[in-house]
């Protein structure tokens, strides 16, 4: 049985998301994994590099709040990973606490980062005076609030409310309708070209001199190279160093990609592929 890791506690949306995502795969259905909840990110990425378990499930980007630093700054960090699917799912973050509560009357609000950056206007709006908690999860900011009896409020999923018995206060709380977060399943090999469309994430660490940015891009232009997506995270070595993380459409072995990556070897640019895989289709109520 395949040991699959995810953000946990139960009633997550990495859980949600795990759940829906397996019931998808006709492959993985057959057996159905044993899953594991990990309480953080860096945690559940380094148990599977050292092969602890043989997947990790972790959230990559949200519609509304951006990318998820830690998982992309983890990603970079381990050494034999591959992202083999991507999956993408529509977040309602919903307002819980012990009872039906005025709004006036929440004291303080817990919650991962991601959903409470999800809420930035709600809470800026309803809540200006209630004191905000950062926890490890949405699953383990409800968790803490239903031990004790105070005007604390969670934000997280409706089924958080009823697996730690809370009341939902308020649902679609978050800022903008259609928010949706794409998650990755990360595995030990390079996943098979599909039979439909797949993309190739890569991680390129470019120096700090002129152009260099621009003549990377222009290998990928020059060969028709469709990018999906380009995001900089700090290379943690000095303030104003970056590296990038390239979505571009193909296998990573279609001749095209594999051009880019050797004119990028010998202009002495290195680059870290991340993994090649089928391109999700969100439902349309998603995007
Ligand atoms: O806290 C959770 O419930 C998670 O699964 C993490 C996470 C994230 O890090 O993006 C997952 C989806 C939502 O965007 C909010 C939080």
């Amino acid at each position: 049985m395949k040991k699959i890791g995810y953000l946990g506690p139960k009633g997550s949306f990495s859980e949600e998301a795990i759940h829906l995502f397996i019931a998808s795969q006709p492959e993985l259905n057959d057996s159905l994994p044993e899953l594991i909840a990990f309480p953080t990110i860096p945690r559940l990425l380094f148990a599977c590099n050292d092969k602890e378990i043989d997947l990790a499930f972790v959230p990559l980007e949200n519609s509304t709040e951006g990318q998820v630093g830690v998982t992309m700054d983890t990603l970079g960090q381990t050494e034999h990973l591959f992202i083999t699917n991507e999956f993408i799912h529509s977040i309602d973050q919903c307002l819980l606490a012990h009872e039906p509560m005025p709004l006036e009357q929440i004291e303080r609000v817990y919650s991962h980062e991601q959903a409470i950056g999800q809420c930035r206007d709600f809470l800026e709006n309803h809540l200006p005076n209630a004191q905000q908690i950062t926890c490890l999860s949405t699953a383990e900011a409800t968790h803490r609030i239903s031990s004790i009896r105070e005007n604390w409020a969670a934000i997280g999923p409706r089924r958080a409310a009823q697996l730690y018995n809370l009341h939902l206060v308020r649902e679609c709380i978050q800022d903008a309708t259609l928010n949706a977060t794409r998650f990755v399943l990360v595995g030990h090999s390079l996943a098979e070209m599909s039979d439909g469309e797949d993309k190739t994430s890569l991680l390129v660490i470019a120096e700090n001199t002129p152009g260099a940015l621009y003549r990377i891009l222009g290998e990928f232009a020059k060969r028709h190279i469709n990018l999906s997506r380009i995001e900089s995270r700090p290379s943690k070595r000095k303030l104003g160093e970056y590296v990038f993380f390239v979505d571009v459409d193909g296998y990573v072995f279609a001749p095209p990609i594999q051009d880019v990556l050797w004119a990028l070897k010998e202009e002495h640019i290195s680059v870290k592929l991340l993994g090649s895989y089928p391109k999700a289709h969100p439902h349309e109520r998603i995007f």
